[in-house]
């Protein structure tokens, strides 16, 4: 079966792009654990298209001139699609794994992306850091932790009045609905759940929208480690 047409429309070198990503993906899937998908069209699906999916609630959010950081990016998802799909966006990628930081860096850096840079780290250190505590537009991520432990590792980076956007499966609402008293205590307002329609995917998709009313109180993030341990709430 062909892979379906993408979420979004794409110019013929974003198509490009995208393609020369899935490369370094399956190259560097060899060297490295970067994603248990290898098959080229699941990369298509599961990981770009379900990026491509959630872009447009990002658009309706952001300025064109956006920076976003993607927290437990990995091999880049979903920080590098969206840099591919919207070069006007400047995207920090984190992630605690030095190996992954710098195949991120590496594939960025080949495909030309130069509204990209990578950040080697903890969420709840870097978040601790002036230039990056309450600094971004948004704060993006996939498959790093449940939304009451993510609240804590994501929203310390977004500005007041600026977004946290989680990629979720199925079980969101109950996820979510756990997760409410940790994004207040955060500065977060309720969270606003969208379900996402992923061309080609058979899992239900989710994307879970937090907008930011008042600065994280100074004692959040609490040490590496300790909001998987005791999450807030
Ligand atoms: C399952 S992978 C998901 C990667 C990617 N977001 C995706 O959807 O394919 C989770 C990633 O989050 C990173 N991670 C987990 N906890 C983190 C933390 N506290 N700070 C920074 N990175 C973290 C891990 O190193 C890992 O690369």
């Amino acid at each position: 079966m062909p892979i379906p047409p993408p979420p979004i429309a794409l110019t013929p070198e974003q198509m490009r792009l995208l393609d020369a990503y899935a490369d370094a993906l399956q190259d560097g899937n060899r060297r490295i654990n970067l994603t248990a998908i290898t098959d080229r069209d699941a990369i298509f699906i599961k990981h770009f298209w379900d990026t491509l999916a959630i872009t447009p609630h990002l658009d309706a959010l952001l300025p064109p001139d956006a920076h976003l950081i993607d927290v437990g990016t990995g091999g880049g998802i979903p920080g590098l699609v969206l840099a591919i799909a919207r070069p006007t966006w400047r995207i920090t990628l984190l992630d605690a794994t030095r190996k992954k930081v710098h195949f991120v860096e590496e594939t960025a850096r080949t495909l030309g992306l130069n509204n990209v840079r990578a950040v080697w780290g903890r969420a709840e250190e870097v978040a601790r850091e002036s230039d990056h505590r309450e600094q971004y537009d948004a704060a993006v991520a996939r498959a790093v932790a449940p939304l009451r432990v993510l609240a804590e590792l994501c929203l310390p980076f977004v500005r007041v009045g600026g977004w946290w956007c989680a990629m979720k499966g199925p079980a969101v609402a109950e996820e979510a609905a756990e997760a409410h008293a940790a994004i207040a205590l955060l500065g977060g307002e309720p969270p606003h759940i969208e379900m996402v329609e992923v061309p080609g995917a058979d899992a239900q998709r989710a994307v879970v929208l937090v907008r930011k009313h008042a600065p994280t109180p100074e004692r959040y993030p609490r040490r590496a480690g300790v909001p998987h341990k005791r999450p807030l709430g």
